[in-house]
């Protein structure tokens, strides 16, 4: 439930809100009011959020977005847990379509993405496999914390710097574009987060398989928001086999997700039930295909940090593989190069 009372300006503002509220009042069509000009130079002055592991400075949100953003969520969410152990929340929309699609935007061409490329074992054949869709990740695990002005994170218990060698991957903090988004989703939901996984799924073809995040490291019953922006896609959910039900009888349930869409997934969703965005022939609508899927979680040791940061970054020389940003012109991804040429 809500902590706070939710307004335009908490809607995406990090905690301690440094823009004065103006006016909550949504437009008629539930998405933007007109600011008094004297409230933009304070949110245009806001440095981008940088750090020497990110490959680029990334923008914080720009002012006809915040300023624009409705107090969350949208709509009252539908209860699924009608099905045997699903417990979903399903927000239809939780942002609202006009304000999903400037996030979508301004989230793609911000954000670094990776392609990443890991081997699987298959018996004694070890098979390389590239990832079907883009990926970043930012955060860190309960164990430790980034402190304001510091690069590196902390002990969260002694807020001592951690011995060398702590992490084998170089942690992120969640920028501010994402850690705002993400503010605000706790207090709609009641749950905390401390990480931010983000696919970008390029066209039909970008995909994920059928799996379910139930990783010892996110505890039992994790609590999972998912937040579509851009394209819409279907996410399949089917329930884990048991021993009177084989997978090949059991039937996905379909969730045709639209941009602006949240999925609160908690309970026994995870450990009970798997899910997946399946490839897509023809078409896909909206914004050229392209699809941005944030998840927001709460990993509970530095297994999850490492995991997620090799998955999602990749490992190569240390600090992931090669970025890719978004470029206008082409409009497509990039591999992101310093000099910019
Ligand atoms: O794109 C989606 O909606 C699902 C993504 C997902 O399941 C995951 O990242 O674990
Ligand atoms: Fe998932």
């Amino acid at each position: 439930m809500s902590k706070r009372p939710r307004t335009l300006d908490a809607f995406f503002a990090p905690p301690p809100a440094k823009k004065q509220h103006i006016d909550p009042t949504p437009s008629e069509d539930g998405n933007t009011t007109t600011k008094p000009p004297a409230a933009l130079p304070e949110t245009e002055e806001q440095p981008p959020s940088t750090h020497p592991t990110y490959p680029f400075p990334i923008p914080h949100l720009p002012p006809s977005l915040t300023d624009s953003l409705p107090s969350a969520p949208a709509a009252s969410p539908q209860i699924l847990n009608n099905p045997p152990d699903l417990d979903i929340l399903y927000y239809k929309p939780y942002i609202p379509a006009p304000t999903a699609k400037t996030l979508f935007h301004h989230l793609r061409r911000s954000l670094p993405f990776y392609r990443v490329k890991y081997s699987i074992k298959r018996g004694t054949l070890e098979t390389s496999v590239t990832t079907p869709r883009f990926t970043t990740v930012f955060g860190l695990d309960s164990t430790a914390v980034f402190t304001p002005n510091d690069d590196k994170p902390v002990d969260a218990r002694t807020g001592k710097p951690l011995p060398a060698g702590s992490y084998r991957c170089r942690p992120r903090p969640i920028p501010s574009c994402l850690a705002s988004l993400l503010t605000h989703t706790e207090r709609t939901t009641g749950a905390n987060f401390n990480f931010a996984l983000v696919n970008y799924y390029a066209s039909g073809n970008d995909s994920i398989a059928f799996h379910s995040d139930s990783e010892s490291f996110l505890g039992p019953n994790p609590t999972i928001a998912s937040i579509t922006l851009g394209s819409p896609r279907d996410f399949l959910l089917k329930h884990k086999p048991t021993p009177s039900n084989h997978p090949s009888e059991t039937k996905a349930m379909k969730l045709p997700l639209a941009s602006g869409d949240m999925l609160l997934m908690q309970g026994r969703t995870q450990s009970h039930w798997l899910h997946s965005i399946p490839k897509r022939k023809g078409p896909v609508g909206g914004d050229g295909g392209g699809r941005i899927n944030i998840t927001f979680r709460r990993a509970l040791s530095r297994a999850g940090t490492e995991n997620y940061y090799r998955y999602n970054v990749g490992d190569g020389s240390g600090g992931g593989e090669e970025a890719y940003k978004w470029d206008d012109a082409r409009r497509e991804m990039v591999p992101w190069k310093p000099s910019g040429g």
